[in-house]
């Protein structure tokens, strides 16, 4: 059995993330990890928030915190929310922690004793005021182009133009306002990775065929264009210190590493977390990624503007460290989800965002309305209409309503035990069958994370149950064979049984739901073989059984209405 090493894309500290960032990371790392679990195999999942850098600081400030202060507070929060969506990390950490810490300074050692590392001189912004470099996006001015008074050093925020700091008319600081800045010398370390360039090459070449395309393309667009030597330093005071046995001067100047540099190394610094959060386990978090055997396999999951900086620039400085660091071995690759075909937009709130989702509806909902409309192979749009029509068409019709009907009908006609009725006949065995191939086809699309094509054959699962259904009609049944009646309510509670274990890598609550529907003695089955889904004898009869709540509300035209209104449904 392979040991899987599972990662999403770390989200940013500044604020609650929306619906995109969970479906292109997050979410489909969580689905992909549950089902391993459930088949069997080792799964660790980590995931992180990515603390350092300008948009943290800027963030604080905005909130009247300390930066340390606002950080821990944003993390909380959306842990909180992560909780709320059912997502099962082994751990989910913080790039500001300890581990990462010392991780990250020794790799920056072994890249300097490696020689992939120079200390430049470069020119930037210096503010006399506040006493420190400012970075690009914590300059201010008007903008050259169209006049907007708060364009940043890096960009204009109203005409999207790409600036330079040198640029603005009437540049100030962005923390004290003040104009009195200079243009000074200094100095930042480099990563080299122009002298990796080759390296990084022949390792893609080895394992970018895995890979989907749109990472594997990604990272080839990449590579052709060259591989720039980059600044891997910033003057902020919230990052990881650059180390002062090796760089006494740059550490005295109070240099951090830039949070692109320290943001990957995290997802082993969370795993050292992991394992140092329970000492009296001795977690071995180094078999996972120190000279790691073949049988682990690690996947990432991320959208597609994070694939260069995985697929590349991490490589980069892991082949550098010459140390066996574990590199990925997938790279599950996502575009973008849109709202109304226009960005999401955390800084303008354009969109769902995932706390506000949750206060709407429950976590299954949008699970599965994402999964099944992930942006996997395109760019997918969310809308209301379309959310609701999934919701009430799938979830609602197909399966929650399926799971009310029989066991409310079998509970009025033949009382609180599974009944058991005829054997089973010719209807039984080919829907067995059809369950059976359904069930390896499912099994296929996840075991090649095709998100989509997984939500469509679980669907498939669930109309299996309302055709078969449809053809026995239990309620005509009833009134002149009893038995065969019973025989056709067996069999649906089987299959409710079935949903409940298959269904639960996308609907965990509902399938927890289902899966308490039935007092079986003993309830840690995790998977269903394809014998066992051909059989359909799971539950045998006189299994004591309850009639869960309904699973799936409808979405009300009501609802739909005022959710447009309130979000603003309008194409961009
Ligand atoms: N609209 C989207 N659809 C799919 N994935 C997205 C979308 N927006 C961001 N992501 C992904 O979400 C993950 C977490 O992103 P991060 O927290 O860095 O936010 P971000 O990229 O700054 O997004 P935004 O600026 O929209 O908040 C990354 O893998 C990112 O690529
Ligand atoms: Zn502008």
């Amino acid at each position: 059995m392979a040991r899987h090493l599972i990662t999403s894309a770390l989200p940013y500290i500044n604020g609650i993330k929306h619906l995109g960032n969970m479906v292109g990371s997050m979410l489909p790392a969580d689905v992909y990890s549950r089902y391993l679990r459930q088949t069997g195999h080792e799964v660790l999942f980590i995931c992180a928030t990515d603390e350092h850098g300008t948009p943290a600081e800027l963030a604080a400030q905005e909130a009247g915190l300390p930066v340390a202060e606002f950080c821990a507070q944003a993390h909380e929060a959306q842990k909180a929310v992560y909780d709320g969506f059912g997502l099962s990390f082994d751990h989910f950490g913080r790039s500001s922690s300890p581990q990462n810490r010392e991780i990250t300074q020794e790799i920056a050692r072994e890249l300097q004793r490696n020689g992939f590392i120079e200390e430049r001189s470069i020119r930037q912004v210096y503010s006399n005021t506040d006493g420190r470099f400012l970075p690009d996006r914590y300059i201010v001015g008007t903008c050259p182009h169209c006049g907007y008074d708060k364009a940043r050093g890096d960009q204009c925020e109203n005409c999207t133009r790409v600036l330079d700091p040198t640029d603005l008319l009437e540049p100030r600081s962005a923390i004290s306002g003040s104009a009195d800045l200079e243009v000074r010398q200094t100095r930042h370390l480099f990563l080299l990775q122009s002298k990796l360039t080759g390296e990084v090459e022949r390792w893609i070449a080895d394992h970018g065929d895995d890979w989907p395309v749109l990472a594997s393309s990604i990272a080839r667009k990449w590579l052709t264009e060259g591989l720039q030597d980059r600044s891997i330093t910033r003057d902020l005071e919230w990052g990881v210190p650059v180390p002062a046995d090796v760089w006494p001067e740059l550490a005295a100047e109070g240099k951090v590493f830039y949070v692109w540099f320290d943001a990957p190394i995290e997802y082993i610094g969370a795993t050292k977390e992991w394992a140092d959060a329970a000492p009296a386990e001795r977690r071995d978090w180094k078999s996972w990624w120190y000279e790691a055997d073949e049988s682990v396999r690690y996947t990432q999951f991320m959208a597609k503007d994070n694939v260069p900086f995985h697929t590349v620039m991490f490589p980069a400085t892991i082949l550098g460290s010459r140390r066996p660091w574990k590199k990925v071995d997938y790279v599950k690759a996502f575009n973008w989800l849109t709202y109304y075909g226009g960005k999401f937009s955390t800084s303008q709130k354009r969109g769902i965002f995932t706390d506000v989702a949750l206060e709407l509806l429950p976590a299954d909902y949008w699970r599965y309305f994402l999964m099944a409309h992930a942006p996997e192979s395109d760019d997918s749009s969310f809308t209301w209409d379309l959310f609701a029509s999934v919701v009430n068409k799938d979830l609602a019709d197909t399966l929650g309503n399926f799971v009310n009907r029989v066991l409310s009908f079998s509970r009025k006609r033949f009382g609180d035990d599974v009944p058991a009725g005829a054997a089973a006949g010719e209807a039984e065995a080919r829907l067995g069958e059809q369950i059976a191939g359904l069930l390896a086809e499912y099994e296929a699309q996840l075991d090649a994370l095709n998100f989509r094509k997984a939500a469509q054959a679980l669907r498939a699962l669930w109309s299996a149950g309302n055709a078969y259904l449809d053809e026995k009609a239990p309620w005509q049944q009833v009134k002149t064979d009893p038995e065969a009646a019973a025989l056709t309510l067996r069999t649906a509670m089987n299959l409710i049984r079935l949903y409940a274990v298959v269904s639960e890598p996308f609907i965990p609550t509902a399938a927890a739901a289902m899966r308490g529907a039935f007092a079986l003695p003993s309830d840690g089955r995790t998977w269903i073989t394809g014998e066992e889904a051909r059989a359909l004898d799971l539950v045998p009869a006189g299994t004591p059984f309850t009639v869960p709540p309904v699973l799936f509300a409808k979405i009300t035209d009501e609802d739909l209405a005022a959710w447009t209104a309130r979000f603003g449904g309008t194409e961009a």
